[in-house]
């Protein structure tokens, strides 16, 4: 394993790397998607990333399955259990008698018998029926099929609500978090809960349908990038480590995969972290796709409880 610490999670005790390895990518046309995904993640696993993040959604639970299989009859891993694997419950699929299906098809795809964590990708779902949703969730952890649930895309009210609903308290809360959307209000509610944040998109998403080159092209980022002799990416990764956010990144570049590891021997000084507290903030990842006059959420707003 490389120098990157873990963290442990409350309830199971796991321990999770601090950086995870993400793996949304867009298809593009031609391009061999399978094999570009697998052999990113078995370069990935080569240069020490052991924590990897996919998706019902993203189509890279089998890739990542194969790529599991392959590092392990090379020896690049001992035993699966080095392995910290999370994927996400589609909105479609989190509905009570249809949890336990969904959760199996993304074990079979990743040639798994358990899950790390698991997470609710988007509050969609819980606007209509939490009860049999939540059970569902639990029975799953019963099973022995997930060790931890996590949410996704939860602002702060939507937190609180499936804590009073709950027995289990989920672990971890992925959002979008980076430097330009530093999610503060959240970040302490989750905090005082107990729930870790993971920031997804911490590069902004540059170079992605969901992203831009915003936070890559911050001037306040450039500039301290160019004194401590690092990258913008490095910045914004060392960042969030240093504020308690465990990163899941996404490079399929041998050497920015690299680079992206590279955050644990440096540090940001204080006036470093102040210039980066007074960057303007607004949300990147606005997900309009989730917001419709017959959808469970009429706005903006709404669904992100008024976090924009
Ligand atoms: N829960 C949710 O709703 C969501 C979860 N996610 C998860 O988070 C992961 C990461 O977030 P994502 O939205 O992909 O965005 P990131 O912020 O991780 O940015 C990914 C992009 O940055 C580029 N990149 C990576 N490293 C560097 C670097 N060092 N210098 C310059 N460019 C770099 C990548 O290109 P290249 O590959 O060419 O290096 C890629 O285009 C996803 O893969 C997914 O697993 C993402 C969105 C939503
Ligand atoms: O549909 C809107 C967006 O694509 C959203 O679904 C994705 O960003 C997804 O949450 C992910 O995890 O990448």
């Amino acid at each position: 394993m490389g120098s990157i610490p873990d963290c442990v999670l409350r309830w199971s005790g796991q321990r999770m790397p601090v950086v995870g390895f993400g793996t949304a990518s867009e298809i593009v046309e031609g391009s061999d998607f399978f094999t570009v995904t697998k052999q990113a993640v078995l370069q990935a696993i080569k240069l020490g990333y052991r924590h990897f993040d996919t998706a019902s959604l993203y189509g890279s639970e089998q890739p990542l399955g194969e790529a599991i299989v392959e590092a392990l009859s090379l020896g690049l891993i001992k035993s699966r259990n080095e392995l910290f694997i999370t994927s996400k419950l589609w909105c479609t699929q989190a509905y009570g008698d249809l949890v336990l299906p969904a959760l199996k098809t993304s074990l079979q795809n990743l040639k798994l018998d358990y899950l790390d964590l698991y997470l609710i990708h988007w509050p969609i779902c819980l606007k209509q029926r939490k009860e049999g949703f939540r059970a569902a969730m639990e029975d799953c952890q019963r099973l022995g099929l997930i060790k931890s649930i996590g949410l996704s895309n939860f602002a702060c009210k939507k937190v609180a609500d499936i804590l009073s609903i709950v027995k289990i308290p989920p672990v971890v809360n992925q959002v979008e978090l980076n430097p330009l959307w530093q999610q503060k209000k959240l970040k302490d509610f989750c905090h005082v809960n107990g729930i870790l944040l993971q920031a997804y998109s911490p590069l902004g998403a540059v170079g992605t349908k969901w992203g831009s080159n915003r936070v890559m092209e911050c001037e306040v980022l450039k500039e301290i990038a160019k004194v401590k002799g690092k990258t913008v990416a490095q910045v914004c990764l060392r960042w969030a480590y240093e504020e308690g956010v465990i990163v899941i990144v996404k490079s399929f570049n041998a050497e920015r995969m690299k680079q992206n590891l590279e955050i644990m021997d440096w540090s940001l000084s204080e006036d470093e972290l102040k210039m980066i507290q007074h960057i303007p903030q607004s949300r990147g990842v606005q997900a309009e796709a989730f917001v419709s006059e017959n959808g469970p959420f009429k706005t903006l707003e709404e669904l992100w409880d008024g976090e924009i």
